[in-house]
């Protein structure tokens, strides 16, 4: 277990409106972390920050030995929304691109998921259900060879049967060496994959602990152990 990605002191406003504050965080490889939090509580902000999408105006974040943000662009597939393509274009001329910018997109790996998750190259955005999508993103996400993924809310909006497959094509798909956070506000469906929790609240990281002290500690599943940080019926 090496450190994969650490944030010191980070600061995040927009608006003159604090939305993150005092973040610190060490992550290793080799997890699976579910980034935990109610709606609007940061979780987008923390990875789009992470991912060097948004810039950081106070802290420093370091992912596998970088911090500039040109080189943890080439360290973190995090999870695009897919808003910068044209309603017309094609799956396939996603993953062209997706070839052309990232030189660590493994094709075949790509060829895998999409078979495993039913995605045909000749169907365009805008014919896509929400459930299709969703899966298009993990396929492209996941076939980065790197050591750190980002996916934000990937069972959002989508239902059962597509959210089964998405959980299992990142079980199946996750290298060893690598780390995955997952963020969502349901709790449920992912706690059974997760190695460590994150939880944010009051604009800040709560805390970070691994499945194992929430059950020896508080004898609590995942679930309930966030459901009663956000109550404030647990504490530190
Ligand atoms: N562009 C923006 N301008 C102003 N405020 C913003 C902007 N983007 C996000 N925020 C605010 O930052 C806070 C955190 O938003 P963020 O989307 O990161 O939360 P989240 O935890 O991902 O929420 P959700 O689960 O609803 O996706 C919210 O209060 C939101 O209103």
């Amino acid at each position: 277990m090496t450190n994969l990605l650490r944030i010191k002191n980070l600061n995040y406003k927009k608006n003159n409106k604090a939305i993150l504050k005092d973040v610190n965080l060490n992550l290793t490889s080799g997890k699976i972390v579910g980034l935990l939090g109610e709606n609007g509580a940061g979780k987008t902000t923390l990875m789009r920050l992470i991912a060097g999408v948004n810039s950081l105006p106070e802290g420093v974040i370091t992912v596998n030995g970088a911090s500039k943000k040109r080189e943890i662009k080439q360290n973190v597939s995090f999870s695009d929304q897919l808003g910068g393509f044209s309603k017309n274009t094609k799956i396939g001329d996603i993953v062209k691109f997706y070839e052309n910018v990232y030189p660590d997109f493994v094709q075949g790996k790509y060829l895998e998921i999409a078979e495993y998750l039913g995605l045909d190259e000749g169907k365009r955005i805008s014919s896509l259900s929400t459930g299709t999508r969703g899966k298009l993103i993990i396929a492209l996400t996941l076939s980065r060879d790197t050591k750190l993924y980002l996916l934000d809310e990937p069972l959002s909006g989508i239902d059962s049967m597509s959210r089964k497959k998405i959980i299992s094509s990142i079980i199946r798909w996750k290298t060893d060496d690598s780390t995955i956070v997952i963020s969502d506000h349901y709790v449920t469906e992912i706690a059974s994959l997760l190695d460590d929790v994150i939880i944010i609240k009051d604009e800040t990281i709560y805390q970070v602990s691994s499945v194992e002290d929430i059950q020896e500690k508080y004898h609590l599943g995942v679930e309930e152990y966030y459901e009663q940080v956000y109550e404030g019926s647990v504490t530190k």
